[in-house]
């Protein structure tokens, strides 16, 4: 390869560290209302990329000073046993938002689990009621939790100074957490951006990959976009998370959804890992500090009523 790297880098590590700083002066004046704003994972089963997520998740949430409940099932749970961890938490004053670690073991209903969840406490905010929401509020005030991962998508492109407003992006994958949700925030008159969703089954994913401005990458498909396929100049945004064993070294490597190679002709580029991962993570503990404040508000409206 005889061509550099032209594109400039949209640190993910970088905008969370902005993003957690914020955070800690939240949590701090929610702490001086007396209340811990508290988060909180179910995890069942030990499958070890969760476990690491999960763990990620709580030693951040420590380091801003929130409280951090970790629940772990066996992977043999039955339904009705998860459903009463679900409850528990629903009903735990200190969790004021909490995730369930996705997948969840094949033999459980993960929808049925997942709308059990009390959507004031949706840390994820893929519940149903949150979804719907999502779909209904147009202007873009925040009022109830929103998906990490789109919002950490926005955040990490305007806190790097670029602007949607206007611009065409292309939404490779159709995944609840990501693809089918993200177009919904692009398109909120806060942000103005529009939007194409394209996924493994679109014909003519190339042509479409040329005209955008903006890609989101977030199949999960190692390198489904090219280099050949990116208007230069154009962000791109690396969700994609595949994870393979390094025959030579032994050790486990994540691949994006986007060829290392397009680096070379886009203006913007997310590294993965350090792009959107970190920036989900933000924004989890975003929504839980969210939730908390709300919770202080409603309290202190209804004291003074
Ligand atoms: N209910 C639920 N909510 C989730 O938000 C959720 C989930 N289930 N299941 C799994 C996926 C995956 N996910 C990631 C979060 C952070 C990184 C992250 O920070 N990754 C680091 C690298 C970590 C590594 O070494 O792999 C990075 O990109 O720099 C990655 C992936 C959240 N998920």
């Amino acid at each position: 390869m005889t061509k550099t790297q032209t594109a400039k880098v949209l640190d993910g590590k970088a905008a969370a560290a902005a993003i957690k700083s914020e955070l800690v002066e939240r949590v701090a004046a929610l702490k001086a209302k007396g209340v811990v704003p508290g988060i909180a994972t179910v995890l069942v089963g030990a499958d070890p990329a969760s476990q690491l997520y999960v763990s990620m998740k709580h030693k951040q949430s420590a380091a801003i000073g929130m409280n951090s409940i970790q629940r772990e099932l066996p992977a043999d749970s039955t339904q009705e046993q998860v459903e009463a961890l679900i409850d528990e938490l629903n009903a735990d004053p200190a969790c004021h938002g909490y995730i369930v670690q996705l997948p969840l073991p094949k033999h459980l209903d993960t929808d049925a689990i997942l709308e059990r969840i009390d959507p004031a406490k949706d840390a994820d905010g893929l519940h149903p009621t949150n979804l719907g929401r999502l779909v209904l509020n147009v202007s873009g005030e925040i009022t109830s939790p929103l998906p990490c991962t789109p919002r950490g998508v926005i955040e990490l492109l305007e806190r790097n100074g670029y602007s949607l407003a206007g611009k065409h992006v292309v939404v490779v994958g159709r995944g609840v957490t990501v693809g089918r949700t993200i177009g919904l925030l692009l398109t909120r008159r806060s942000v103005n951006a529009t939007v194409t969703l394209t996924h493994t089954g679109t014909e003519n994913l190339s042509e479409l990959l040329r005209q955008a401005d903006v890609i989101v990458g977030a199949a999960g498909v190692k390198h489904i976009v090219k280099a050949a396929d990116v208007k230069p100049g154009a962000a791109l945004l690396d969700v994609g998370v595949t994870r393979e064993t390094d025959p030579e070294t032994g050790k486990s490597k994540v691949h994006g959804d986007i060829d290392p190679a397009a680096a070379e002709v886009a203006g913007w580029i997310s590294p993965n890992p350090g792009g959107v991962g970190p920036m989900t993570v933000a924004l989890l503990m975003t929504n839980v500090v969210e939730a908390a404040e709300r919770q202080v508000a409603q309290e202190s409206g209804s004291a003074t009523a």
